[in-house]
């Protein structure tokens, strides 16, 4: 039996989602990470023999795991992701998604790999993701998608020197589409400080960067060098301020250069950085009117769609309709594409009252 409080919810829910449908901008999204079940489905029909189920590739609602089981679960995704054909289908679905959630824009960050018994190497990876953004905009799904080349920590200062060459390689060939440079992976490995000449190099030749930084509360120290660089956005930055372990200093650099945080509140609650979602720092910084945009991180490993992170937000933070609306919009400035910004301010004053009429 259903209460007056489920109802308003329902409504409110449903409200929430109609309201929002419309005005999405994601800005971190790890590829890998955003498989949806389908896509698992059809991964799992091409490769059986490596027994793969359901349970190890996402995390349900109600389940928490440490991060050290995110990373896990996103190495099973990778066996399952390893030709050119699977990331060219994988690709293509994730932006589907994207679209079909509402996101008029969105920046995909990937990792380049070299698949030995595949033959898949980084270069026609890359490739074959750019292949996967054309294809989508010649079929007319209604969205804009630009990439990041991503850096795994893991993989160390050599490495990562190579993957910014093929970035810039890579923005150079394109047109525009690669637009920058993500770091992430497993926050406990390695240290920011043997990845700067690779950071610096990739600002100096243009690539925008976004960095994962304090992710865990043991990065102070690295966050503090690299935020001299300084980034163009912050990934999660959980652990920056001094109520969390963080510093005012750390805080105060973030100001400096207004460097806007991507914040998602699933992934950090479901990989347990963060206790509840009322304890979620995007709190803190929304206070102080830093800019902020709400993103998914992984949504297919964390079984969430960037709508439902909206609509946690609103509801852990009592956010007005005129509060999310602001906070959609003021996500444009901080976008990697400022060829597109005035388009999409544009886009964004036509919906409004529409929406508003709902
Ligand atoms: C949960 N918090 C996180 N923190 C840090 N890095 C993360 C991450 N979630 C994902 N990644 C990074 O994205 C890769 C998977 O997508 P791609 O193979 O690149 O498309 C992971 O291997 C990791 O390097
Ligand atoms: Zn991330």
């Amino acid at each position: 039996v259903m209460s007056i409080l489920d109802l308003f919810y329902c409504g409110y829910r449903y409200f929430c989602t109609c309201f929002l449908q419309h005005l999405h901008k994601e800005l971190h999204a790890h590829l890998n990470g955003s498989v949806s079940f389908s896509t698992i489905e059809k991964l799992v029909a091409r490769k059986p023999h490596l027994n793969i189920e359901h349970g190890m590739t996402a995390i349900r609602s109600g389940q928490r795991r440490t991060l050290d089981e995110c990373f896990q679960v996103l190495k099973v995704i990778h066996q399952l992701v390893d030709t050119e054909e699977d990331i060219l289908m994988v690709a293509k679905d994730v932006i589907r998604e994207f679209a079909a959630d509402g996101v008029k824009y969105l920046e995909l960050r990937s990792t380049p790999r070299k698949e030995k018994t595949t033959g898949m190497t980084k270069r026609r990876y890359v490739e074959t993701v750019i292949e996967a953004i054309r294809q989508c905009k010649n079929e007319g799904v209604d969205i804009e998608v630009r990439f990041l080349v991503a850096v795994d920590r893991r993989n160390g200062a050599e490495v990562a020197m190579e993957t910014v060459k093929l970035a810039e390689d890579f923005m150079l060939s394109t047109g525009g589409l690669v637009v920058g440079l993500d770091l992430s992976g497993d926050p406990t490995v390695g240290h920011g400080r043997d990845l700067l000449p690779a950071l610096q190099k990739a600002k100096n030749c243009g690539l925008k960067l976004s960095l994962h930084l304090s992710e865990v509360p043991s990065q102070a120290d690295e966050s503090e060098l690299l935020l001299n660089i300084p980034p163009d956005r912050i990934g999660h930055g959980t652990f920056l301020h001094p109520e969390v372990g963080g510093s005012q200093s750390l805080v105060d650099k973030v100001r400096k250069h207004n460097t806007p945080l991507e914040l998602c509140l699933t992934s950090n609650v479901k990989g347990q950085t963060v206790s509840s979602y009322s304890q979620h720092h995007f709190l803190y910084w929304y206070q102080m009117g830093h800019p902020s945009v709400i993103c998914t991180d992984d949504k297919g490993v964390f079984c969430t769609d960037l709508s439902q992170e909206y609509q946690l937000a609103a509801s852990t933070f009592n956010l007005s309709q005129e509060d999310m609306w602001t906070l959609s919009q003021k996500a444009i400035d901080c976008t990697f594409a400022p060829d597109l910004q005035q388009q999409l301010h544009q886009k964004w004053l036509e919906l409004r009252p529409t929406l508003f009429q709902l």
